[in-house]
């Protein structure tokens, strides 16, 4: 039975699977699905357009999530940087939490939604995978979609993100002490699936 405020919080690494398993979890569970890395995007695009971060955080509005080119590497590296700004990071919360408590429930996926955004959500998944394994899958979903990028670009793209993500002082990219790790290395995409269903099965239960 799902109640509402019931929150599924997924962390984890660049690229790791975590939009696969929250989509695949809102579709399974009925959840609406946040990924709020679209949030840090969709402020580095404005940010490379010339906006200051903390005013393009402010003025997020939903069409600025819309456009393909957030997914590019240039735009994640630009994401990580204004998301180590702690005014950027501060703009994008409340609008987070609101729609991590709707009723029906919801799945996040992030950086730091089991540790700062979500601390009080039922199920946290940390969903990692080995960082060759992570840039060869985005470098093939991002090549299949036609974008003109290399797999050393995918790469570095990935290790730099990262690297900034983790060791920033402001909310960095690490597992909350009580989630569960997933990791997808050798993990076929129905079976990390499988894996995530079941944990919210039994936290339903609880
Ligand atoms: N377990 C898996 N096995 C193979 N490919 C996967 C797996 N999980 C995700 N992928 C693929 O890897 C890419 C990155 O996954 P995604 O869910 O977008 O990661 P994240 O949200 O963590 O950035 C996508 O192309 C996705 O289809
Ligand atoms: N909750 C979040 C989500 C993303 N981010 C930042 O936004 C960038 C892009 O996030 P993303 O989830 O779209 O990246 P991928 O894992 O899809 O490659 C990350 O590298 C982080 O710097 C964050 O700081 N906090």
């Amino acid at each position: 039975m799902v109640t509402g405020g019931f929150t599924v919080a997924i962390d984890g690494p660049a690229a790791s699977g975590k939009g696969t398993i929250s989509r695949a979890l809102a579709a399974h569970f009925g959840f609406a699905y946040l990924d709020t890395g679209l949030l840090y995007r969709a402020v580095g695009a404005k940010v490379l357009d010339g906006m200051m971060p903390e005013v393009a955080a402010r003025q997020l509005e939903k069409d600025d999530l819309e456009s393909d080119a957030l997914r590019s590497p240039e735009v994640a590296q630009e994401a990580s940087r204004v998301a180590a700004l702690p005014e950027v990071r501060a703009a994008l919360t409340d609008f987070q939490r609101s729609f991590a408590a709707r009723a029906g429930g919801a799945v996040l996926d992030g950086r730091d939604i089991g540790t700062v955004i979500c601390p009080e959500a039922q199920v946290k998944l940390f969903v990692t995978a080995s960082a060759e394994v992570r840039a060869q899958r985005r470098y093939a979903e991002l090549s299949g979609k036609g974008m003109a990028v290399t797999l050393e670009q995918v790469l570095a793209d990935v290790l730099a993100r990262d690297a900034r993500d983790s060791t920033r002082e402001e909310a960095p990219l690490k597992p909350a002490a009580d989630a569960v790790r997933i990791d997808t290395t050798e993990l076929a995409i129905a079976d990390a699936v499988a894996a995530a269903v079941k944990l919210i099965e039994a936290a339903q239960r609880r």
